[in-house]
């Protein structure tokens, strides 16, 4: 075991950023998105991870950091070791700022995560190379994300209208598409789903294909479809999605969609971890996963990922959760070095506002619909410690502790129902 680079110490930030009003098929985005800044750093330097805010998270993160002072920044397994064997006992499900769609993850997996991106970092930075050298070398320069759209609302109730203003119908969808991709350039384009009645969200899937001829769409309900739902909308849908995601629940009712729906199945619901993939090879029940190293326990493990994914003839995509400029470069890394990874990938990154961030401005350069690979040494982002502590203070400041779309939406709507596969 490598005794070089040592852990003197683990600083663990927890901070929030305005969100918007987003809606999805268990309610609504809060007025801030929570997330955990980790710093692992060494006598010489620093390495940076980014996970989950909620408090649940939080302290299986400090449990972890806690025990890997002295560590090897090389020695990633042991660090695995001990997430696997300090949270065996734990057995509660969310705690990690998905509002409850994927919560049968590794937990083990998501506490790991953080700590080999900030490990890699500091990894890349003595090297002097990119992170993605260390996952094998850049297969693509540019990493290519899609215009991820949101039905919502104009603003948070009793405040002043966002920038992008509301989207509740066809017409629109197709005006925040347009006004995303004028700003970005996305040629992929993916609509969250589970909003409104299926009929509403395949006439809205129409006009953007109307309006974005020979665009990749995809669409996404979280799971709030049954089968025979699901096989409608994918009758409807024919030759007009590049794939559909998470149309109905759990891994039996996307085996029945798969056998008879004439496009590709995705998921990030259905499939969350490795365990998850024997039962839905043997079923065929989907035929792209939406990797997401926040909850596949880091980059190398998605790595393996896309390993498991070419062997059993599946795709690759990525799934995002609202993220700071952190992730976005730990994500870039992994797709720039992942040749299989090759659809647009997701991001929230236009939901945020542009000033609020952790990391030193300008190391993410957005061109062409996607972000030029960082190639300065490590994750090539640094840490604006003032920055940092102006969020810290919002997370103080903003009363959140976890997130809790449904419950945020009952304020609004008291009868609002949250059920998979409820139409
Ligand atoms: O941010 C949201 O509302 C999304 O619905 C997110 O929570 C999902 O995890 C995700 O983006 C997805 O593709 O299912
Ligand atoms: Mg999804």
């Amino acid at each position: 075991m490598s005794q070089i680079a040592k852990i003197k110490d683990v600083i663990i930030t927890p901070v929030a950023f305005h969100d918007m009003p987003l809606l999805n098929s268990v309610g609504v985005h809060e007025p801030y998105a929570l997330r955990s800044i980790i710093e692992v750093i060494t006598d010489s330097t620093y390495g940076l991870g980014e996970s989950y805010g909620d408090s649940t998270h939080l302290s299986r993160l400090q449990k972890v950091a806690e025990q890997i002072k002295g560590l090897s920044v090389y020695d990633t397994n042991s660090i695995y070791k001990i997430c696997v064997k300090s949270l065996a006992g734990d057995t509660s499900t969310g705690g990690d700022g998905m509002a409850g769609m994927v919560t049968t993850a590794s937990v083990a997996d998501k506490v790991f995560s953080p700590f080999e991106v900030a490990c890699l970092d500091i990894q890349g930075k003595k090297a002097g190379i990119p992170v993605s050298d260390l996952l094998g070398g850049r297969v693509r320069d540019n990493v290519q994300y899609s215009a991820y759209l949101f039905y919502k609302w104009a603003g948070h109730p009793g405040e002043p209208d966002d920038e992008y203003g509301s989207a509740l119908d066809p017409a629109g969808v197709v005006k925040q598409a347009k006004k995303i991709i004028d700003e970005y350039g996305f040629k992929a384009i993916k609509l969250k789903g589970g909003v409104f009645p299926p009929a509403q969200e395949v006439e809205a899937i129409k006009a953007l294909h109307a309006a974005f001829p020979g665009v990749p769409l995809r669409l996404d309900p979280n799971a709030a479809w049954t089968v025979e739902t699901s096989l409608w909308v994918a009758k409807q849908l024919e030759g007009m999605v590049e794939y559909l995601e998470d149309p109905a629940p759990e891994i039996e009712g996307m085996a029945a969609v798969a056998k008879e729906a004439s496009m590709p199945l995705a998921t990030n619901m259905a499939v969350v971890a490795f365990s998850h993939l024997p039962p839905s090879i043997l079923q065929n029940a989907v035929n792209v996963i939406l990797s997401d190293h926040h909850f596949w326990g880091g980059l190398r493990k998605s790595q393996t990922l896309a390993t498991i994914c070419a062997t059993w003839g599946m795709r690759l995509s990525m799934h995002s959760n609202s993220h700071l400029g952190i992730s976005l470069a730990a994500m870039t890394h992994l797709a720039s070095a992942t040749p299989n990874l090759d659809y647009a990938c997701d991001t929230h990154w236009p939901w945020k506002r542009r000033d609020e961030d952790v990391v030193v401005d300008g190391a993410l350069k957005w061109t062409n619909g996607g972000v030029s690979v960082p190639t300065a040494p490590g994750l090539g982002v640094e840490l604006d410690r003032e920055k940092l502590a102006r969020l810290h203070q919002q997370y103080l400041d903003c009363g959140l502790r976890k997130r809790d779309d449904t419950a945020y939406m009952r304020k609004f709507q008291p009868d609002f129902c949250a059920d998979l596969a409820r139409w």
